[in-house]
């Protein structure tokens, strides 16, 4: 079977800054994906440039064997978007912004018409569906944002901290719909800083590092015996002893009053503010 995603050598750099270092990402169709890494590892820059939003310096990107930036048009049928800092026509309402979306992909009026009012019904949104956009929450932005990018049904969807800003019960709604999607057998890769979810969600992880994948393949063989947080803290090199961090000082006003000496004592702000008799000691 093709690989909804693969890219070879891809490479980009903002001044001296090398933000993408050279990434083979392969996510195999059907998959569940999660993209793991610290800030600043590269994951928005990798998949802006899969998904035709920023021109790579080096290298290439297929989505389901397709060039993404050959076959352009191709490739942005196929796919579905919720990029990072989402922007979305504010003056619309969320039933109008999907109409709008769906017209804009070709679809026909009736199948929009009919595909909005399932999506806002799956989402949770009908109820908010003729509010402007503009009005909406975090949470609800994410939802109706993930709406668009489903209506015309794409082969690979990419979002980017699709969890981002959303509540528990959001976040299950979220879920459910993109488990739904890749139960039929399409594909989703998600960049995720929550490792807890990305566990339980991806039968496939890729983590990235300064610009690099240090390790990628089914969720079983990346973690090992680990959790994929210790597996991850390990890859990255996130491993402290918890000894010296050099922050001796955060914290220290909680000290009792014979750790600060009594003089200090009157000035500082204690937590409850109150230590009653006078004496420093808690009660
Ligand atoms: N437009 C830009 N101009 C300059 N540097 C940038 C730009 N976008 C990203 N970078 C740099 O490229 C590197 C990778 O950034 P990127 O946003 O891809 O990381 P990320 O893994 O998505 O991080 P986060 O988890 O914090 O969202 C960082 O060092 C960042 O400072």
């Amino acid at each position: 079977m093709t690989d909804a995603v693969r890219t070879q050598g891809l490479f980009k750099r903002y001044g001296p800054q090398v933000a993408v270092a050279g990434v083979d990402l392969v996510v195999p169709a059907g998959s569940f994906a999660g993209l793991v890494g610290p800030n600043g590892a590269g994951k928005t820059t990798t998949l802006s440039m899969i998904t035709g939003l920023l021109r790579p310096d080096g290298g290439r990107a297929e989505v389901d064997g397709l060039d993404v930036w050959r076959d352009q048009v191709q490739v942005k049928a196929r796919i579905g978007v919720l990029p990072e800092g989402l922007r979305l026509f504010e003056r619309l309402s969320g039933r109008e912004l999907l109409h709008y979306s769906g017209r804009l992909r070709g679809i026909p009026k009736a199948d929009v018409l009919g595909r909005a009012e399932d999506l806002l019904q799956v989402m949770d949104l009908a109820g908010a569906a003729d509010k402007l956009v503009v009005d909406y929450s975090t949470g609800m932005r994410k939802k109706i944002g993930l709406a668009a990018a489903l209506l015309h049904n794409p082969s690979v969807l990419f979002l980017d901290e699709p969890f981002e800003g959303v509540d528990p019960v959001s976040a299950n709604t979220l879920t459910e719909v993109l488990q739904r999607f890749t139960a039929s057998g399409s594909t989703v890769i998600f960049s995720s800083h929550v490792m807890d979810l990305v566990e339980r969600l991806c039968d496939w992880v890729s983590v990235m590092n300064g610009g690099h994948i240090v390790a990628q393949g089914p969720l079983e063989k990346v973690r090992g015996d680990r959790s994929l947080n210790d597996t991850f803290l390990a890859l990255v090199g996130g491993q402290r002893d918890g000894g010296d961090t050099g922050l001796t000082w955060l914290g220290a006003k909680n000290l009792g009053a014979k750790d600060l000496g009594a003089g200090d004592l009157g000035s500082r702000n204690l937590p409850g503010g109150d230590l009653g008799a006078g004496d420093g000691e808690p009660k």
